[in-house]
């Protein structure tokens, strides 16, 4: 009896999948489409030997290559799992190898520079249908993956004409594995999530760095007296730093809109501190607490909003 996109119940939704860049992201997703049913052949590729070790020991894929074009021979679904600065250089050394009718995704952090490296080395007969599932640690790698990563969080679709019947399949690939699905444009995405995830990274980086550069404040007592906020900003500041340099580089003018709201901002803070403004600055945390206090009650309905999870299974 065939689903709504044409498959019988017990039949995994996509023939041959193939993971390109098997770290975090890219392990989790082998490890859900194996234990949901997603795929019925998992093909992982990666450039490095180290990691296509793991990939073969954790038992995380089929058939592991180390050529994108040899990877993607036959394949129905692809996905870029690398860094995004990385994505159009694997597009072009993949596209010999596709398949006409193949449908071409990602998870790049941010989705219009990832749309315009990608997209001219596609055949026509290609469908691309750019992803980004809003779920991750501060871990990478291969052995940090976990397949209930993406459960209850949000997955943004940017697909170049809206929706239609590839979006539907990825769609049905990512509430497969757990996320709720969104559809926007790719500038749209890139706005956004510079002032929900970017900017917050760029200021656990520098508060970070900053701390650790204070010379009056030893080393040794930054981490001592790292119990409060300053410990979770740690934690951000430990995310792997080739993903968020390409961040940063690939969505700059986003990042440097909001970054420049928020120093206005802080300006404004700083100014209320030197004159005593106290009605300020109450008024501004009442209001964030209010802010949090909605996104709990969200995520107890939907998703659990802390991103600071930890690996909680294996494959
Ligand atoms: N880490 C996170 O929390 C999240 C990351 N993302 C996105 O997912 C993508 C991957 O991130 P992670 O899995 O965290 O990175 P990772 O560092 O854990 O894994 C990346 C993998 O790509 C491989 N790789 C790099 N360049 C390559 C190339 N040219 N050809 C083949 N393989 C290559 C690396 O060897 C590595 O195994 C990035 O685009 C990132 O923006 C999206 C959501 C969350
Ligand atoms: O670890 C955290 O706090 C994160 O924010 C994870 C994360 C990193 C990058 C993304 O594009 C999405 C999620």
């Amino acid at each position: 009896m065939p689903d709504g996109l044409g498959r019988g119940l017990d039949a995994p939704l996509f023939e041959r999948v193939v993971i390109i860049g098997v770290g975090l992201i890219g392990s989790s997703l082998a490890r859900v489409a194996r234990r949901k049913n997603l795929a019925r052949t998992i093909v992982a590729c990666d450039r490095s030997a180290a990691v296509r070790e793991r990939v073969v020991a954790l038992g995380l894929a089929d058939e592991t290559y180390e050529a994108p074009a040899e990877a993607v021979r036959g394949a129905d679904f692809v996905i870029l799992c690398v860094p995004v600065g990385a994505c159009g250089g694997v597009a072009e050394q993949m596209k010999e190898g596709l398949a006409p009718g193949v449908i071409v995704s990602d998870v790049g952090s941010v989705k219009q520079s990832v749309v315009n490296q990608v997209a001219p080395h596609l055949p026509e007969n290609a469908l691309f249908v750019p992803a980004h599932p809003v779920a991750g640690t501060e871990n990478s790698g291969p052995d940090a993956g976990f397949a209930t990563l993406f459960k209850g969080r949000w997955c943004i679709l940017t697909p170049p004409g809206g929706s239609d019947a590839a979006t539907d399949r990825v769609r049905a690939f990512w509430e497969g594995a757990g996320s709720n699905v969104e559809v926007m444009t790719p500038a749209h995405h890139d706005l956004v999530l510079a002032i929900t995830s970017h900017v917050p990274h760029l200021i656990a980086y520098n508060i970070v760095g900053t701390a650790a550069d204070l010379e009056e404040v030893t080393q040794s007592e930054v981490i001592k007296f790292s119990a409060g906020g300053f410990r979770d900003f740690t934690r951000i500041a430990a995310s792997d730093p080739t993903m968020w340099r390409d961040v940063f580089l690939n969505n700059k003018d986003a990042v440097l809109e909001m970054l420049g709201r928020f120093s206005e901002d802080l300006t404004a803070l700083q100014r209320a501190i030197r004159w005593g403004d106290g009605d300020a600055l109450f008024n501004l945390f009442t209001r964030t607490r209010a802010i949090r206090r909605s996104i709990i009650d969200v995520g107890q309905e939907t998703a659990e909003p802390d991103f600071g999870r930890r690996k909680v299974d294996e494959a």
